[in-house]
């Protein structure tokens, strides 16, 4: 396969070489650009050499002309700094989900070495830490921000930016604080109520986990992250996630007070469902904000449920048949519960051509669930 052509000139330097690091290694590697891997941890340096996101970095190393900084949150500012000074040809930027303080830090102990310095925060990853959990697709269609100093230079800016557009991530540029406002709300808000919402099954009877469905899955994936990484993240925004953590308390006092009401005088109590109503009616508002895969604005799919038999090669046949009738699979959910002999296949698909496809699916046997959810 040729190489995609790409406007980052290496060698680069990765310095902490887990799950962003390695991924961002094997991106880039795969395009051809030359990465050196630094890590406080030895075997991590030869995880990320073995996965192949790139070669480990020795004194002997030509100077890199960009260094990203994948570590903790908590060690991102020295790091930089370190990393600026020991490279004073290279643009740095770091990767780390927390950006005001890494941004001050740099700015009050950086000096000049500040203008090669641009924040930056790819809004992509997973619920798990270390090169064994990279993937070079990682960051392909997600928001990448980035976020220049003061002092940066346009040179630093446009460096760091064409690394986010040559792993096929979408940039987009914000202020330190704005960002952290920002991802408070969207990102540590909802590893806080996933973790909270898992922590209730520490002591839950083996009866109601085998009840579970592809509700508590939506709803918990992010709950198995790394504990030492997410209070690090945690801390280091707390202002804002203290915010964005008190408003929800508000909404669980709410349907908290209307739940012991309904407990106490039953179901038809005044002033019980309506609050719990309004609750979730204004989860829908929320959720329906969320924009589409491409991270653009909102637009309306229609869903097709397919019924798929738990075999060997049945979804390719599915996904082989829907390209056969000549329509793009947009989205897709998949809903599968142990044990059981078929799976639901939600597949989202252009309005204009749901009918068409529901009846061409028909005629091929398969077996259609009635859904009529339109995703937003
Ligand atoms: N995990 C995600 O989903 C995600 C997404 C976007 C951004 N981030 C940010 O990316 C950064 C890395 O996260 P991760 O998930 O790759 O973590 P990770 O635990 O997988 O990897 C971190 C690596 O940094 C190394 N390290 C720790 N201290 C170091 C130091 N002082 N010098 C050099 N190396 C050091 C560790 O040995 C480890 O290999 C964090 O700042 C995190 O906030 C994470
Ligand atoms: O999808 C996940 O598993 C993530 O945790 C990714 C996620 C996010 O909240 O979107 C988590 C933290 C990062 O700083 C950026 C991305």
């Amino acid at each position: 396969m040729p190489r995609p052509a790409v406007a980052t000139v290496g060698p680069v330097r990765v310095v902490g070489t887990g799950l962003l690091g390695a991924s961002l290694g094997l991106a880039l590697s795969a395009a051809g650009v030359d990465v050196q891997l630094e890590d406080a941890s030895p075997s991590a340096v030869a995880l990320g050499r073995d996965m192949g996101a790139g070669r480990p970095a020795t004194p002997d190393s030509p100077a890199p002309r960009l260094v990203v900084v994948a570590t903790p949150p908590d060690v991102a500012g020295p790091t930089v700094l370190a990393q600026l000074r020991a490279h004073p040809g290279a643009v740095v930027t770091d990767v780390a989900s927390v950006k005001a303080r890494v941004a001050h830090h740099v700015e009050r102990h950086g000096g000049d070495d500040a203008a090669r310095y641009v924040g930056s925060h790819p809004m992509a990853g997973r619920e798990r830490s270390g090169a064994a959990a990279a993937d070079a697709d990682l960051f392909v269609g997600r928001p990448w921000v980035i976020v220049p100093g003061p002092r940066s230079t346009p040179d630093a800016v446009l460096a760091v930016r064409s690394l986010a557009v040559d792993v096929g991530a979408a940039p987009t540029t914000l202020g330190a604080q704005e960002h952290d406002d920002a991802v408070a709300l969207v990102s540590h808000l909802p590893q806080l109520a996933a973790s909270m919402v898992a922590a209730r099954l520490r002591d839950a009877p083996e009866t109601a986990l085998g009840l579970a469905g592809q509700g508590l899955r939506d709803v918990t994936r992010i709950a198995a992250s790394d504990p030492q990484l997410w209070a690090a993240i945690l801390v280091g925004n707390a202002g804002p996630v203290a915010r964005a953590l008190r408003a929800l308390r508000e909404d669980v006092d709410t349907a908290l007070a209307a739940l012991e009401r309904a407990a106490a005088d039953g179901p038809l109590t005044e002033g019980a469902a309506g609050p719990l109503a309004r609750v979730v009616a204004a989860g829908n508002t929320g959720v329906a904000r969320i924009p589409g895969k491409h991270g653009g604005a909102p637009r309306r799919y229609a869903e097709v449920s397919v019924l798929v038999p738990d075999q060997p090669g049945e979804l390719g046949r599915l996904f082989g048949e829907v390209g056969e009738a000549g329509v793009n699979i947009e989205d897709l959910h998949l809903e599968h519960s142990a044990g059981q002999p078929v799976g639901l296949a939600i597949l989202s698909v252009d309005p204009a051509a749901a009918s068409r496809l529901e009846a061409e699916l028909d005629r091929r046997g398969w077996r259609l669930v009635a859904s009529g959810r339109a995703e937003a």
